[in-house]
């Protein structure tokens, strides 16, 4: 084994988004079943692709799966946190999205939602979402009152 880890471990890196509306509700989508993690709830995003920014995959991923247009410069770096699991390891990146053109049409989910920060601590989602969701639960909060 050398000093950067095991050579069969597989190492991606996830980005997602927390859109938020001006109600300060947060869009979780469905994984569909069958994919890793299915049935889960999560935040729309995906694989950063080789030689592509982390803004540049987010605004990808969220034309390909909501059908939206998203600036690479409104999304703002909230949080990120890794994951070592079955031979992955996984980085995901957070970001706060609070503006968007376009009809949200999803075409990657089984289902999508707007929840609360608070409420979306009470849905089934990815382990490595959880640290995630108390930032922001406590991002959105401090937004609020602030
Ligand atoms: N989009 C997204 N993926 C997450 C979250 N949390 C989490 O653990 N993941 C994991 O990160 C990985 C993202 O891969 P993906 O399959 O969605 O990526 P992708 O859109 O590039 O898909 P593809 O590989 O099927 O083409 C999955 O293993 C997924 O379970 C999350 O909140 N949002």
């Amino acid at each position: 084994m050398s000093i950067a880890g095991k050579p069969e471990t597989l190492i991606i890196l996830v980005v997602a988004a927390a859109l938020v509306d001006r109600d300060g509700q947060v869009l979780v989508q469905q994984r569909p079943a069958g994919k890793q993690h299915g049935g889960l709830w999560e935040f729309p995003g995906g694989k950063v692709e080789r030689g592509e920014t982390p803004e540049a995959a987010l605004v990808r991923e969220l034309r390909e799966e909501l059908q939206i247009g998203v600036s690479p410069v409104a999304v703002r770096p909230l949080s990120f946190t890794t994951e070592e699991a079955a031979g992955r390891h996984l980085t995901l990146l957070l970001y706060i999205v609070e503006a968007w053109t376009g009809e949200l049409s999803p075409t990657a989910a089984d289902a999508i939602r707007w929840v609360s920060s608070e409420s979306l601590r009470d849905l089934p989602m990815p382990p490595a979402d959880l640290p995630l969701v108390d930032v922001l639960a406590r991002a959105l909060l401090d937004q609020q009152s602030g």
